[in-house]
């Protein structure tokens, strides 16, 4: 049976050593749609983002409670192994981080690490998950070249590329247009919305506007609590909360 939501988040709470940082999240995050989450610097965002693929179990001094199912599965369950759970929710960070190689090695790399080894093979995956960031066209004629070469919003795209090429389902971005300029930020928030079709999307993002403009649903973190979590446009409009309201108009944060 297939549900509409990509992860149930259950009473989840996570602490760094005695510091909680997380309280009780509820959260049903939908498949295909784009889920936004806001809220003022050190509220848990990227704490909650990390969770959904366990890379913040990757710090020693992490607990957690609570259950976190994708594709109505724990992935805390021992049975979950973590690579897996991974080659099905992919991330793409804040600074675009391209490994010192060439374009086309970049977003081979996860299809090989897989096991696949034909060149044929690998040269479709790269065009197709070049085409699918929208860089195809910018980078089809140098992709020996170093991703290094190219700009930042360009070394983005091949670094949703590489995400691409590993065929998840899920698409975790944390402020991934933040260290761009306007014309490169435009030209993501475009990919963004493009990929909706194909995969679900849950994006941190310090932009109100961002969310607002990219998003379905909107969650809004206060000191660790989910405020709020609702349609974006309802959220914007007519927050259901004081405290998202008062952030909203930017009377804290
Ligand atoms: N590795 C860590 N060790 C200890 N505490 C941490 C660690 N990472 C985050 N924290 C703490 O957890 C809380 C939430 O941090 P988190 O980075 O999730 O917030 P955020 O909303 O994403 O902030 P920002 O918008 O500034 O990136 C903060 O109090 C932070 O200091």
């Amino acid at each position: 049976m297939t549900t509409a939501n990509a992860f149930n988040i259950e009473d989840f709470n996570l602490w760094y050593g005695n510091d909680q940082a997380l309280y009780q999240i509820n959260m049903d995050i939908p498949k295909k749609e784009i889920t936004a989450v806001i809220g003022p610097s050190g509220c848990g965002k990227s704490t909650l983002l990390k969770t959904l693929n366990r890379m913040t179990e990757t710090i020693p001094i992490v607990n957690t409670s609570g259950i976190i199912k994708y594709n109505d599965k724990n992935i805390f369950d021992k049975k979950q192994l973590v690579e897996e759970l991974r080659t099905h929710v992919g991330m793409v960070f804040q600074k675009p981080n391209p490994f010192p190689k060439s374009i086309y090695e970049n977003v081979a790399y996860g299809p090989k690490i897989h096991g696949i080894k034909k060149k044929k093979v690998l040269d479709e995956i790269v065009e197709k998950s070049l085409r699918g960031a929208a860089i195809w066209d910018e980078v089809k004629d140098r992709l020996n070249q170093n991703a290094y070469g190219l700009s930042g919003g360009q070394q983005q795209r091949i670094c949703i590329a590489r995400c691409l090429a590993v065929e998840p389902e899920v698409i975790l971005m944390d402020e991934p247009t933040s260290a761009l300029d306007p014309i490169s930020t435009l030209k993501i928030e475009e990919l963004i919305k493009e990929l909706k079709k194909d995969y679900t999307i849950v994006i941190v993002t310090h932009n109100m506007q961002q969310a607002a403009r990219i998003s379905d649903k909107t969650a809004f973190m206060l000191n660790g609590e989910l405020v709020e979590f609702s349609e974006t446009d309802q959220l914007f409009s007519n927050p259901g909360d004081k405290r998202t309201e008062d952030y909203i108009t930017g009377r804290f944060g």
